[in-house]
This record gives structure tokens, C-alpha cells and sequence, in this order.
């Protein structure tokens, strides 16, 4: 990539005090440019799977969408990436430099606030802690990836107003988590998401506290579905988050079976949608 691009976009982001800069190169090289100078942010290199960064600076790995390399998509991506990640807030700037055609490269200022997903999670706060649901989007992204044991994987995450969700839910199996400690039952702590996504297996979805405590999986929401408005396509499950999430104060995160595009769903509508960035899986 072009020298003096990356100069340039470093100058601005230092210049408006940008909290991040990404890197999309595409086809380009990109080895070395960026290892000479000290910066005052952090900069993340966006590559696609089959390629490899040497480089020193964090790498996030995103697929184009689509037949064409789309920077747009990769860049939204890659700051939903740096938000769930903790790297990045609402109210931030950040600067994206890449490859938007083969030919084109540009350079642009991105307000965090002006993404209607990340500010959606934003406004939740009050509902949800927004580490428990920077974790879950997180862990929601890696099981539409990767699924479990070679197989897709469809759950979702009902989080806050626990005891209404509780009131309109039953289990369908022992409830795993029941008698469990709290260090076992919270979502935040990463080394519970082995055992999470084993869980994420069985039939239904997971309730969860405002703060990340899980309080039950493999439970069926009994909700009443007339005057849920989703997308037709969606099934059965997908019209249950939307419904328990107009009927409580609780936020919803579904991960879909088929294709692993995760969902985020407040008062009855869906608010927000993240594509699996690799799919690992056949759909
Ligand atoms: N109200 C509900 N509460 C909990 N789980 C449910 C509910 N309704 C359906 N499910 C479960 O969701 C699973 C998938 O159902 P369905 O295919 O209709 O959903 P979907 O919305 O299309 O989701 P996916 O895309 O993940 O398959 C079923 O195994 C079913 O047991």
C-alpha cells in the first residue's frame, strides 16, 4: 500500500485524536509500513483468511462479503470486532485506511456513535452491563463461526429482567447451571465458554442476569408471538427472542443455525445484525 496514504492517516488520526486506526489493504502489501514509528493508538490490520500479516500490530481476521473485497462491510466489521473486544468505545473516532476498489485506496474518519448496532448496545446499558454484552456478542460471533463438533450450532442469550424471563420460560432438561458458582456462571470470564458452548448444543436458549451470571440453559420461552414483525425466513426460535424481548425488559442475542448471522433483538424488533466473518462450517 501506498506510503504516503498510511503517513496521511496516521497524521489524522493523530490530528483528531482518533482512538483507532484500521488497516484494510486488501491485495496490497502492507510489511513494514506500519513498524517504523511509534503511535499513539493502536492500529489493527484487517486480512482475509488465506492471508498471512507478520507484522507487530494486532491482526483481525475478516472475510470480504460477497464475491468483491467491500471495504465498507470490512471496516464496519472490523469495528464491531475492536468495540466487542474492549478496544474502542462509543464516542470514539477512528481512522480507516485501505483498498476499496482494486485500483482505489482512501482514507476515512468513522464516528463510533453513528453505528446504529454499537449504539443500540450503547443505549442498553442501564438494561445490561456492557462488558456482559460486549462478552456475548463476542462469544455469539464465535459459535455462528465455528459451530461445535463440525456442526452448525443455532442458540441465543436472554439477558436482564431475569425473573420476567424466568416467569415465561420452562426448562426442557435439568437445568445445568442450577447450584453452580457464580465464577462458573459468568459469561465475561472467557474460560467458561468452552463449557458455554458445549451447552449451546442442547435444545433452547440461555437466561442470564443483567450482570453476565447464567442462570439456566437449555430453557423454552413460552411467549406470546402475534405481533412480532421479524423478517419471514426467520423460524421459531428467532419470533420466541423477539417476543420475550418485547413482553420484558430483556435484551436478546440469537445466533442463527443456518448461516451463523447473529441477531440482536430490544423491545420486540431486531436492532442489530452481525454476519459471521469466517465461516468455518457448511450452512
Ligand atoms: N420458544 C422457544 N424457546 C426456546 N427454543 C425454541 C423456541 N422455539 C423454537 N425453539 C428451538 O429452536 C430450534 C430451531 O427452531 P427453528 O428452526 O424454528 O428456529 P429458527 O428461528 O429458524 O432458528 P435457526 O435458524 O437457528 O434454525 C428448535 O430446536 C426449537 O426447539
Amino acid at each position: 500500500m501506498d506510503r504516503k496514504l498510511i503517513e496521511k492517516s496516521s497524521e489524522i488520526a493523530e490530528e483528531i485524536d482518533a482512538s483507532a486506526l484500521i488497516v484494510i489493504p486488501g491485495e496490497k502489501e502492507i510489511e513494514g509500513l506500519l513498524e517504523e514509528k511509534e503511535y499513539s493508538f493502536p492500529i489493527f490490520i484487517v486480512t482475509s483468511p488465506e492471508k498471512k500479516y507478520s507484522g507487530t500490530h494486532e491482526e483481525f481476521k475478516i472475510s470480504a462479503r460477497g464475491e468483491t473485497q467491500n471495504f465498507a462491510k470490512q471496516f464496519q466489521d472490523a469495528v464491531m470486532m475492536a468495540y466487542v473486544k474492549g478496544k474502542v468505545d462509543v464516542g470514539d473516532k477512528i481512522v480507516g485506511v485501505g483498498a476499496i476498489e482494486d485500483e482505489a485506496t482512501g482514507i476515512l474518519v468513522y464516528n463510533v456513535y453513528e453505528d446504529p448496532l454499537l449504539r443500540s448496545i450503547h443505549e442498553s446499558t442501564g438494561r445490561v452491563g456492557i462488558d456482559t454484552m460486549r462478552a456475548i456478542l463476542d462469544l455469539a460471533v464465535e459459535i455462528g463461526r465455528e459451530g461445535r463438533e463440525g456442526k452448525a450450532i443455532g442458540t441465543a442469550f436472554v439477558v436482564g429482567d431475569s425473573s420476567e424471563v424466568m416467569s415465561r420460560s420452562h426448562q426442557l432438561i435439568l437445568n445445568p447451571y442450577k447450584c453452580q458458582d457464580d465464577e462458573v456462571r459468568d459469561v465475561k470470564n472467557h474460560q467458561n465458554w468452552e463449557t458455554i458452548k458445549e451447552f449451546s448444543q442442547i435444545d433452547g436458549v440461555f437466561i442470564l442476569d443483567e450482570d453476565g451470571k447464567i442462570l439456566s440453559a437449555g430453557r423454552y420461552l413460552s411467549v406470546d408471538s402475534d405481533e412480532i414483525d421479524i423478517p419471514s425466513g426467520l423460524g421459531a426460535r428467532h419470533v420466541a427472542c423477539a417476543s420475550v424481548s418485547k413482553e420484558t425488559d430483556a435484551i436478546v442475542v440469537s445466533v442463527a443455525k443456518s448461516g451463523g448471522v447473529v441477531r440482536m433483538f430490544k423491545d420486540g424488533e431486531i436492532i442489530g445484525e452481525v454476519e459471521p466473518r469466517v465461516r468455518i462450517l457448511p450452512v
